[in-house]
């Protein structure tokens, strides 16, 4: 019992599981279907089962995307994709090609760099003979080919660019891609915050480019972010949706701003246990208080696994580093540690898939409050949690404002399915409403006077019809989601609130 709680991480059906199980087996028959019944009662009755119908009719629901400017699910015709390319076969691009293989469609993975190539060659290899036996069928290798530069591209219906996040690289990349591939060729990238405009405005195909953002890692996570821009045409949104679908992901359909939906909301969440870390919070306090509510990772594990070196270079794209810039900056620079790959790392010092407390990163810590004269104080678990899923959720109300998710369901689904929040907690809409909003406006606004940099509460009262754009809350659940407030703040700016 005590290693399915364990495993459960607050979920409470598997423990009921088990508790219906030992009933059977220790009772007598009519004792032991009162039990069930009992536990089942329970189970039906409880906030989290609500939170799991949300979530299941939520993932059915962004199926029905549309956009602000009118395209939709039942008026945008997708394209038939026979073959795809991978651009750039790191982290990401390599998980890229395990989706493409693993759904029957066959893969060119693109390197620059000859040695990448064969790292990514082995990776790809083990990963799908591995998944083939666990499965008992074949391994689809046959599907992938490996090349270094662009020539082989005309054959390709659509390619994934999923090269370091630098908008300088990306551009090169973009227009060598525009030349290299076919003309109707769709030019998708993985980015994870850049401007999807400027990126399609160096090709000659701008209503051919979106955004296909896939989750760390790709091969697992089962979110795809598909992000529009102004350009965008039906066609090529409709075609990455349901490419996200054939290959086993749930697509969301969001608009084009940094960060777009999902990190652009974990932005305020890293932000705030970063501070924690500037008051006195350890790395590891922080994780094991987010892993406690659901999370499979704390944030820093999470990180320490995206590589550290994403998360700085999306900061410093964004121009969130340098000076004055709380310590994750300074962190990345110690030497050796800067991904995953090189000692499984970082700022939890993680040792293989085992968090250990870092005791380098503990003198920095404090060497680096004496320096800025921060005095270290004690965070409860409760600071620690109100502080980053209130911070997130805030955005997630200014994001719902802008127009850039269509509802609070899509920035659900993304949370639950991108970044590993718990089911059984509905995702940060449904919790902000479950745990109550004037109780969550009041958190807000007690750290906002309290820590300045906190961000400041959504204000205004909910508007009761609130649901995805153009439909109703989501019917098939009664109750859910009636409410979303609006920030009384003026959003950040975004590169278009209306694509
Ligand atoms: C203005 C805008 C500015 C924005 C600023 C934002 C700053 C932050 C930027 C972050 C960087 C970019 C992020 C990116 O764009 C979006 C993301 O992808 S965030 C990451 C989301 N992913 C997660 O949160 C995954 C969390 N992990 C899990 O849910 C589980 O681990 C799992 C994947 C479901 C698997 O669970 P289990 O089956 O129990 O197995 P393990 O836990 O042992 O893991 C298996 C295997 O997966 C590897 N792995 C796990 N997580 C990650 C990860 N995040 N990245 C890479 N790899 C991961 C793990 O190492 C194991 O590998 P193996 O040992 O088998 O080789
Ligand atoms: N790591 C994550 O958690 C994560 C999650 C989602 C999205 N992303 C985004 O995906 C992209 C890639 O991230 P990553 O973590 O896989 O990076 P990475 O550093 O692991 O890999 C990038 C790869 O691109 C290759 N490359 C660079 N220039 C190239 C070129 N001109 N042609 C071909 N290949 C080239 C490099 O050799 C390297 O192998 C970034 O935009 C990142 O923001 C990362």
């Amino acid at each position: 019992m005590a290693q399915v709680r364990r495993r459960a991480r607050g979920a409470i059906a598997p423990a009921a599981c088990v508790q219906a199980i030992r009933a059977a087996a220790t009772l007598p028959y009519s004792q032991g279907m009162r039990r069930e019944r009992e536990l089942m009662d329970t189970l039906f009755n409880s906030g989290q089962a609500r939170a799991m119908q949300h979530c299941f009719f939520s993932q059915r629901s962004v199926g029905r995307w549309s956009t602000p400017s009118g395209m939709r699910w039942d008026n945008s015709r997708p394209r038939p994709v026979h073959k795809a390319a991978v651009v750039g076969l790191g982290t990401m691009g390599r998980g890229i090609v395990v989706s493409f293989a693993r759904a029957g469609i066959p893969v060119l993975g693109v390197e620059m760099d000859a040695k990448q190539l064969e790292v990514a060659r082995k990776t790809v290899t083990a990963t799908l003979e591995r998944d083939a036996q666990r499965r008992g069928v074949e391994p689809p290798l046959g599907l992938v080919r490996f090349t270094v530069g662009l020539q082989d591209l005309r054959e390709v219906d659509l390619v994934i660019e999923a090269v370091f996040e630098d908008m300088a690289l990306k551009k090169r990349v973009f227009r060598e891609l525009s030349s290299a591939c076919r003309p109707d060729t769709l030019l998708c990238s993985n980015t994870s915050s850049l401007d999807l405009d400027q990126l399609a405005a160096t090709t000659s195909r701008p209503e051919l480019v979106v955004g296909m953002h896939f989750f760390a890692p790709a091969h697992v996570m089962k979110l795809l972010e598909v992000i529009y821009g102004p350009r965008s045409s039906p066609t090529a949104v409709a075609t990455a949706m349901q490419l996200g679908k054939r290959l086993g992901k749930v697509s969301v359909a969001v608009g084009n701003c940094p960060g777009f939906v999902g990190n652009r909301m974990l932005k305020h969440y890293v932000e705030q246990a970063n501070f924690l870390l500037e008051e006195g919070a350890s790395p590891e306090q922080v994780d094991q208080a987010l892993e406690e509510f659901g999370f499979p990772m704390g944030v820093f594990r999470m990180s320490d696994l995206s590589g550290l070196d994403v998360g700085w270079r999306v900061r410093k794209e964004s121009g969130l580093t340098g000076p004055g810039v709380a310590p994750g900056e300074q962190v990345r620079r110690r030497q050796g540690r800067r991904r995953q790959a090189v000692a499984g790392t970082c700022t939890t010092g993680l040792g293989g898939r085992e968090a250990k407390p870092d005791p380098w990163l503990r003198s920095f810590l404090e060497e680096y409050r004496s320096r800025h004269g921060l005095r270290a104080r004690t965070v409860s678990q409760q600071e620690v949690l109100e502080r980053c899923l209130y911070a997130l959720v805030n955005e997630g109300f200014r994001i719902l404002e802008d127009g850039i998710a269509a509802g609070p369901e899509d920035i659900d689904v993304i949370y639950v399915l991108g970044y590993g929040w718990p089911p059984h907690r509905g995702g940060p809409m449904f919790h902000a409403v479950a745990v109550g909003l004037p109780t969550v406006l009041e958190r807000l606004e007690h750290y906002h006077q309290a820590h300045p940099r906190h961000p400041t509460a959504p204000a205004q009262p909910p508007p009761a019809e609130a649901g995805r754009q153009g439909q109703p809350a989501h019917p098939e659940v009664e109750g859910d989601h009636q409410e979303c407030p609006q920030s009384a703040l003026r959003p950040p700016d975004h590169y278009h609130s209306s694509p």
